[in-house]
């Protein structure tokens, strides 16, 4: 019989447990012992789920209170000192080391002030991990035992699983090394870690574990040799011990072809690889394997929500069972589920005949366990005929066209995606018009998204509320927000975005050619969740989304107001994009939607447009090649079809953060002004890159996703060391991105200690000029 196996499932409960429990934790409402109760039920759910679906291998250690690869910082005491030297709990310095912690001091207890390390995303999804972060002074050892904890409360329901943990060689290439120690090579303390590997997992065969997945995705990516060649000495050293799990070792999200010499040889009992994304690597991937080891065929898509063809599975698998034997193949899940929602159960809403396409987490379990029974030749003709009919439904439905917007995509010209001037000239009348003070004060565009503002949009949509009494609410916000800061004296103001539930999904639910999910939650980072909306059909715009909120912000201030849009690779990116349509041509649908929004703004007054573009990166193919730059050029073109309607003197920004950015994927936008997480871009080379970008920067000067709060003299310092290599004419100052994840007190006080340091600058550089 052919095993099933599922490589990780969703922590966050079916109705976010995880987030309400772990944010009540954080404001002190629950006490510590509830929160891992909390944890434990979760994980217990999930476990007793897949076992009911029929799954036989089923990940433990996939759950985190945070996020998996920062639970591998404290686990081996990767803890920088900044961190350790305040003796926290355990749990405690995992969430100081995730969110960064500030408290002032009590009768008891000394005051803590230390920010977060930094996030970054996860390849390319929108999953954010925290970065490990190694000194000199690392010192590897074994800190508690997680992943033989959550293994034994399996085994005690009588459930043995497989635990999890991110590989040595991705736990530290995704690594990088602390601002104390900028001449530390990640993979240089690959000796010193892989003892502390052995040890947890000789503690978790001492547990009963027989197997172990170490997870390596970084085998998708380009490799140096050096990288290569340390997959041998980290697998080597593993097998060398004795009395380890046999290890299955697990790439995702793309092909690891490019990478084979890395893998072939190891001593490992298996391989997984994801063929839902690249089935074609079938046959070279088959070939490296030795005689007994196993091959673990993902091919239920961890990344979608589109159901399974079975057909189409069930054929790659088969002719995995030709190369290897069936003894030897194992039906998987491509990658964890993590990045896709929990249970489509819980959907009451959507269009009957669009939810038969869909398959979420819990949905997927059944799948790899059906396409296992068949491919043993178990009777699964029932599922097999239901699948096949909702798939030929899907492909015949008229609900997925619009012809009027496939003509409107096939007569975009070149001149639609260029301004009317180059930035130069555009710089010239821009400056005229809004004689911006040096040092220009801006944010990113959303303030905190409050308790209140969530209660009302509930109500709203439930009805309790009407139209009008909602419109009047979000406007009172919108004043809240253009009062304060005027107050506190920005240049360039943000209406708050206090309407948006999400910057992707508000726009998703007036785009036609979506629908959208009421429970659909996936992580984003930590405890913040996404319900990415669902693109099914062609996109277009029937009608402004974002006109009314800009006009009345600016109706009732003299400053300028930044009208805010998210552009069409974010929405795309951030959306569960269709799987029948090329993503080029999704894009290119968005951005004419976008381009008819950013020109009614226009033509409404709103002078500056933001188009935030933050997943640009997270789009990019995770291998150089010819699909990288066919990406990077019909990404920069929607984003300019989008913003190239208006005339010289209307300013475009642009806004990134959390991913590696390189400022010619930017340049390429030609955006007059953009802004950048920097804030905890700890090494100085970052900006040298950027040096020669020629329009204008904000560079973000404030972690968001910390309650801390930077002091005036901190912002002056951060200031004072960009403005070593970095042109003052060209400098913005706002956050590193947007404040709808703080609360007021802090946001106020950050914003008026940012606006301080610039004026400060001002006058020092206003005097020099
Ligand atoms: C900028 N980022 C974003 C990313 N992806 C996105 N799709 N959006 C982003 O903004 N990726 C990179 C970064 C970092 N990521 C995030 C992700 C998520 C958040 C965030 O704040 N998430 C919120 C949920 C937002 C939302 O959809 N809210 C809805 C529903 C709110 C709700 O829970 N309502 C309650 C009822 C009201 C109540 O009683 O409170 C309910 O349904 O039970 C809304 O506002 O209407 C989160 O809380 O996780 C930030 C950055
Ligand atoms: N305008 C958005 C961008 C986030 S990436 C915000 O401010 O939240
Ligand atoms: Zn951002």
């Amino acid at each position: 019989m052919v095993q099933s196996s599922v490589l990780g499932f969703p922590r966050i409960g079916a109705n976010r447990e995880l987030k309400k429990t772990t944010e009540a934790y954080w404001q002190g409402k629950v006490s510590v012992e509830e929160l891992f109760k909390v944890g434990k039920e979760i994980r217990e759910h999930n476990w007793k789920l897949q076992k009911q679906a029929g799954v036989d291998v089923i990940a433990s250690n996939d759950f985190s209170f945070y996020d998996q690869v920062l639970d591998l910082s404290l686990l081996f005491n990767a803890i920088p000192e900044r961190y350790a030297k305040y003796n926290l709990s355990p749990i405690d310095t995992f969430f100081a080391m995730g969110r960064g912690l500030q408290k002032k001091a009590t009768e008891t207890e000394a005051a803590v002030d230390v920010t977060a390390l930094e996030m970054v995303k996860w390849f390319d999804s929108n999953y954010h991990y925290v970065r490990p972060t190694f000194s000199h002074s690392t010192q590897f050892k074994l800190n508690g035992q997680k992943p033989v904890d959550e293994f034994l409360e399996a085994k005690a329901l009588g459930i043995q699983t497989r635990p999890v943990l991110v590989g040595p060689l991705s736990y530290l290439t995704l690594g990088k090394a602390d601002k104390d120690s900028l001449d530390l090579e990640p993979l240089s303390l690959l000796e010193k870690l892989l003892p502390v590997y052995a040890e947890i997992l000789k503690k978790l065969a001492d547990a009963g574990a027989t197997s172990v997945q170490l997870d390596e995705p970084v085998l998708v990516l380009d490799l140096d040799e050096k990288t290569q060649a340390a997959f041998k000495t980290a697998y080597d050293f593993l097998a060398s011990q004795s009395g380890l799990p046999a290890i299955t070792l697990a790439t995702y999200f793309g092909t690891v072809v490019p990478n084979l010499g890395a893998i072939k040889d190891l001593p490992v009992a298996g391989f997984h690889f994801d063929f839902a994304r690249n089935p074609e690597q079938l046959d070279e991937v088959a070939s490296i394997l030795n005689d007994n080891q196993t091959l673990s065929v993902g091919v239920v898509d961890g990344r979608n929500i589109w159901k399974n063809d079975f057909a189409k599975s069930s054929a790659i698998v088969q002719k995995a069972i030709e190369k290897v034997g069936k003894d030897r193949v194992v039906v998987a899940t491509s990658s964890s589920l993590l990045h896709t929602p929990v249970d489509l159960e819980s959907e009451k809403k959507l269009n009957p005949e669009i939810k038969d396409w869909f398959s979420f987490a819990t949905q997927k379990l059944a799948e790899v366990a059906v396409i296992a029974k068949n491919v043993s030749g178990e009777d699964v003709s029932a599922e097999l005929e239901a699948n096949a009919k909702s798939v030929s439904t899907r492909a015949s439905s008229n609900i997925t066209n619009n012809e009027a917007v496939q003509k409107r995509v096939q007569s975009i010209d070149e001149k639609m995606s260029r301004r009317l001037s180059p930035f130069p000239e555009r710089l010239a009348v821009q400056e005229k018009a809004f004689k911006l003070p040096l040092f220009p004060t801006t944010t990113i565009g959303s303030f905190p998204q409050t308790k209140d503002i969530r209660i009302n949009r509930n109500k709203f949509v439930k009805g309790t509320i009407t139209a009008e009494e909602y419109e009047k609410f979000i406007n009172a916000e919108i004043e809240t927000v253009i009062r304060f800061q005027e107050e506190i004296g920005i240049d360039i103001l943000v209406h708050g975005e206090p309407e948006r539930n999400d910057m992707v999904q508000y726009f998703g639910e007036q785009i036609d050619g979506y629908t959208f999910t009421t429970n659909g939650w996936v992580q984003s980072y930590g405890s913040r969740y996404v319900r990415p909306p669902i693109i099914v059909g062609d996109l277009s715009r029937p009608k402004p989304m974002s006109v009314k909120e800009s006009v009345y912000a600016q109706s009732i201030t003299t400053k300028p107001c930044k009208g805010m849009l998210t552009g069409p690779v974010t929405c795309l990116r951030w959306s569960f994009p269709r799987d029948d349509v090329d993503q080029k041509t999704q894009a290119l649908q968005l951005a004419l939607a976008l381009r008819d929004e950013v020109n009614d703004l226009d033509a409404a007054g709103i002078k500056i447009i933001q188009v935030d573009e933050p997943a640009l990166r997270e789009g990019l193919p995770l291998r150089a090649g010819q699909d990288r730059s066919d990406y990077l050029k019909w990404a920069a073109e929607s984003f300019r079809i989008a913003t190239s309607g208006v005339g010289n003197e209307t300013q475009i920004h642009s806004h990134f953060c959390y991913s590696d950015l390189d400022p010619n994927h930017i340049k390429a936008l030609d955006a007059d002004v953009v802004s950048i997480e920097y804030s905890k871009k700890d090494d100085p080379k970052y900006i040298s890159e950027f040096l020669d970008y020629p329009n204008h920067i904000g560079l973000g000067l404030f972690d968001i996703h910390s309650p801390r709060i930077p002091s005036t003299e901190e912002f002056k310092a951060k200031i004072e060391k960009i403005l070593e290599s970095y042109p003052a004419e060209k400098f913005w100052v706002n956050p590193d991105c947007g404040l709808k994840t703080r609360g007021w007190a802090e946001t106020k006080e950050s914003l008026t200690h940012m606006v301080e340091a610039a004026k400060f600058f001002r006058e020092k550089y206003g005097a020099k000029k």
